[in-house]
């Protein structure tokens, strides 16, 4: 029983040091509540503790509770990642920021990810990168792995507007080394040969060596490279400038695993579910036909004002984000004792909030765990709410979030309108509870025209 001034949650801190960390890491099915959380509510109630990967932890699930927290950020409770993702995200990352220098932070990543500079450049250049992938799988002879065809495409745009990386020029290759990274993201800290969490060390450090020699020479060569890095290193020379070398890569380094993880992801599950659903299909073929016939040249880019008119497809992407749960738990850490919901959290604890809870209530959600994109009609689609923290909300919601939902939103326009589609293999997905897509989405892919 771990000491508290007053009273803890109930709960179980399991083994000694692994705690329930295996139990926490059981796969589960997307459509289902994660059932270390389903189990341990029904025994102990909406908070309770517990010890995942060496760290003590108390899991909140209730909705409200959540919302409040998210909406709170002062001297006894911060944003926070686990140890371990401290560790690999680096101690002085953009995530464990607080007060004036996050929000020094978090505006200067709306120069990449905000709506201005998408409207004003991004668009053009996600327009273009969408249109050449679609078009290659399309002329490959055989099928495509949509899964890791996406992820070359979003990893190459997104590092391409960060660093202007050319993979071509590079031996180390980057988006190889995220992959052993990212298995190891969510995974018990144990840096030893064999557990995933030393691959993604291992893996953190390649792709750190890559980004930091990017970043090296353009700060000796002076040379514009027209990106983020440009911005980041007129930064990094101000005068008492807040970014030293060392957090600027950390921060470059965490800005492409995020950019190019979650959208890729969401990605492979739009195609997986507009395969499955023909009616949702049929309707957003219908939306983005009608932008066509409306334009003055039907192969002509998609505009701001298009994007911003596709109301079903908007729909169709938070029916996506709200069934995923790309982002399953988010952490804050307790500096003081604080209560919650009756009970004392000593300081030094973390709090897990699992936002999916809210997601899958029948009480929101008529029929939950069914896609049914029409459920958002009338509804807010762009902003964090009590029931939709699917892009966060409160005081630190997704700062990728436009970012996301451009890229998606230019998908789905030439996928629906240009292309047809099978899928031959794979398509299976489970949660552990960060996604797995364990056969890839393998699908034979053709432009309509030619059908
Ligand atoms: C479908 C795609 C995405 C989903 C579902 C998603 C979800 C989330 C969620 C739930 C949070 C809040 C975490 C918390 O409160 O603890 C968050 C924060 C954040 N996201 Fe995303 N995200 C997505 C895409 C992106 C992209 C593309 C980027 C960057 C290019 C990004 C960058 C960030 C950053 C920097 C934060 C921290 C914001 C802050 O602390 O102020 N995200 N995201």
């Amino acid at each position: 029983n771990p000491k508290c001034n007053g009273k803890l949650p109930p709960g179980s801190m399991g083994l000694p040091i692994i705690g329930e960390t295996i139990q926490f890491f059981t796969p589960y099915s997307l459509y289902e509540t994660q059932p270390f959380i389903k189990k341990r509510m029904a025994r102990y109630g909406s908070v309770f503790r517990t010890n995942i990967a060496g760290q003590k932890v108390i899991v909140s699930t209730d909705p409200v509770t959540n919302y409040s927290i998210m909406n709170t950020e002062n001297e006894s409770l911060l944003f926070w990642c686990t140890d371990g993702l401290s560790h690999i995200f680096g101690n002085q990352n953009f995530l464990s920021q607080h007060g004036s220098v996050h929000k020094y932070l978090r505006s200067l990543v709306l120069h990449l990810t905000g709506r201005e500079i998408l409207r004003q450049k991004f668009l053009h250049e996600i327009d273009q990168t969408t249109r050449s992938h679609l078009h290659s799988w399309a002329s490959s002879p055989g099928t495509v792995n949509v899964r890791d065809a996406c992820a070359e495409m979003i990893f190459e745009s997104s590092a391409k507007k960060l660093i202007s990386y050319d993979e071509s020029k590079y031996s180390k290759k980057l988006r190889q080394n995220y992959r052993a990274f990212k298995l190891g993201i969510v995974s018990f800290p144990m840096y030893f040969p064999g557990f995933a969490f030393y691959d993604c060390i291992k893996g953190r450090k390649h792709i750190r060596k890559v980004i930091e020699d990017i970043y090296q020479e353009r700060k000796a060569t002076k040379v514009p490279g027209h990106d983020f890095l440009d911005r980041v290193l007129e930064e990094v020379e101000k005068e008492n400038a807040v970014l030293n070398d060392s957090n600027a890569i950390d921060l470059l380094f965490v800005l492409l695993f995020a950019a190019f993880e979650t959208v890729s992801q969401s990605i492979t599950l739009i195609t997986k579910h507009l395969t499955d659903h023909p009616q949702v299909l049929a309707e957003l073929t219908e939306e983005h036909e009608g932008i066509i016939s409306r334009r003055e040249d039907e192969n002509s880019e998609v505009t701001w004002e298009e994007y911003k008119s596709m109301t079903f497809t908007h729909m169709v992407i938070n029916e996506i984000v709200r069934l995923a749960n790309i982002i399953p738990v988010t952490f804050r850490k307790v500096l003081k004792d604080m209560e919650l919901d009756g009970y004392t959290i000593p300081a030094g604890w973390v709090i897990m909030m699992v936002l999916p809870l809210v997601h899958f209530d029948a009480d929101k959600y008529e029929d939950p765990l069914a896609f049914n994109p029409w459920r958002w009609k009338g509804k807010e689609l762009h902003t964090g709410t009590k029931t939709f923290m699917g892009f966060g909300g409160g005081v630190r919601p997704c700062a990728g979030a436009d970012f996301a939902k451009v890229h998606l939103a230019v998908y789905i326009h030439y996928l629906v309108t240009k292309y047809r589609w099978s899928v031959v293999k794979g398509g299976e997905v489970f949660k552990q509870p960060a996604l797995k897509f364990p056969n890839g989405l393998h699908v034979k892919i053709a432009e309509k025209h030619k059908i």
